[in-house]
């Protein structure tokens, strides 16, 4: 196994790094492009694992999609997915899995959605069960992936489902997607009011918008999709704001000037609201509610750990389905550099902060479980503690496949070792 040993710094860390383009945009945009009829040249986008595979599998379903340089898309679509020869593979990709498994009730025949051993694991009933009530055939014998969806080549056969977003915000953002593509308008009705993460869903209406489609907001709880399809368009794609929580905490952390040249206020994504809660180290509050902030949860746990204050990590219960159980992940890796540093307490996460920790040495392997977001967090703990190896740096890749090379844009030195020891998990 591969580790990677950061030096830390030992100076603030200045300079100018732009995070990639917006990975939820970048999947939303590649498929509502491969959905609609002509070409769209969708700029500024992310090319990653995630983007990648999302893009595979619309050139598996007969979109053209070609790569002219490093951030864009050129997209060309016919109206309809075909049936693709084989199962479409999405590694870990919860965006490309879950929105292409509503995307599958369009096409005319069999559509198997698989990922690999981590995807295998993440919940995807609710939304195989919502299509159930939409009068799509699908199933997921596993509760997760490999999920088979049988469709028509027609839109949804009913108009209206209710659907319990508990676990993730991406089934109802897959549905929404879907909706616009059938013959009438379809209700997408949440169950109860409560939805982590709202903010995605706001994403993707708007990305729908901006694609042609006409969402209507009948309630809080309700959203009407109209039968428009999409019409092929132009895009840029914002910078990516769970990338940017990375490069704001190396900032404060180490007391540098990080131009990402985008304000924090200027992100649409529901992680820019980090920012505010961030720029408060070391004064962090005593209780943060992480329900709209998710994928910046681990960023901001690692900075608690130099806070002056503890930090109780609140809202945050769907942590434990995404790449890997993020709070048992962030809360093994804070005890792996100091024992005692955090615990868990039901699905709260508490970091029991120590200022003191800046300008140790320790003898800490982070076990990343292949989660780029644990992988890049624990990287901030090494700018400030030596000794930190973080297990499995590729898997970065998912999201931000330079961010190893950004660090090094601004200054801070690692080594790559094969490792004797095997993560434990
Ligand atoms: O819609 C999206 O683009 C996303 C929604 C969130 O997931 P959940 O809805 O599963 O919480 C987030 O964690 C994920 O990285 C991206
Ligand atoms: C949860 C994440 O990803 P996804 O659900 O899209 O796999 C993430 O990027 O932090």
């Amino acid at each position: 196994m591969i580790e990677l040993t950061i030096t830390p710094p030992g100076h603030p860390l200045s300079g100018k790094v732009e995070p990639p383009g917006s990975k939820s945009i970048t999947n939303r945009a590649l498929l509502l492009a491969g959905l609609a009829k002509g070409k769209s040249r969708l700029t500024g986008a992310l090319k990653s694992d995630d983007t990648l595979y999302m893009a595979e599998a619309l050139r598996a379903m007969g979109v053209k999609v070609t790569e002219p340089d490093a951030t864009t898309f050129v997209v060309e679509g016919t109206g309809v997915l075909q049936q693709p020869e084989k199962p479409l593979f999405l590694g870990n990709a919860g965006t490309a899995t879950r929105f292409l498994t509503a995307a599958a009730a369009l096409v005319d025949g069999a559509v198997i959605i698989d990922g690999d051993e981590h995807m295998r694991k993440r919940p995807i009933m609710p939304l195989v069960e919502a299509l159930r009530s939409l009068g799509v055939e699908a199933d997921a014998p596993t509760g997760c992936p490999p999920v088979t969806v049988c469709g028509k080549g027609t839109g949804f056969p009913k108009g209206s489902v209710t659907i319990d977003a508990n676990l993730s915000s991406q089934y109802v953002s897959a549905l929404l997607m879907a909706a616009a593509c059938g013959d009438k308008p379809v209700d997408i009705i949440l169950k109860g009011e409560e939805i982590g993460a709202k903010g995605y869903i706001d994403l993707t209406t708007s990305a729908m918008e901006a694609f042609g489609a006409r969402v209507e907001r009948v309630s809080n709880a309700i959203w009407r999709v109209h039968p428009t399809g999409y019409t092929a368009t132009d895009f840029h794609i914002e910078p990516d704001a769970s990338a940017a929580t990375y490069l704001w905490g190396a900032e404060l952390l180490t007391g540098g000037a990080i131009d990402i040249g985008t304000p924090a206020d200027r992100f649409t994504q529901p992680d820019a609201k980090a920012y505010e809660v961030m720029a408060q180290f070391p004064h962090l509050p005593a209780e943060i509610d992480g329900s709209q902030m998710q994928d910046a949860i681990p960023t901001i746990a690692v900075l608690a750990a130099f806070n002056e204050t503890p930090v109780r990590f609140v809202g945050i219960a769907n942590l434990r389905v995404k790449e890997c159980d993020r709070i048992r992940a962030v809360s093994l890796g804070l005890n792996e550099i100091r024992d005692g540093l955090a615990h868990e307490e039901g699905d709260d996460l508490i970091v029991h902060a120590d200022p003191a920790l800046a300008g140790q040495t320790v003898n800490a392997s982070i076990d990343t479980f292949a989660d780029h977001r644990i992988a890049m967090s624990f990287a901030l703990a090494a700018l400030k503690i030596g000794g930190i190896a973080i297990q499995n740096p590729a898997c970065v890749a998912k999201t931000y496949p330079d961010y190893w090379k950004a660090l090094a844009s601004l200054g801070v030195d690692y080594t790559e070792k094969e490792s004797a020891a095997e993560p434990q998990h």
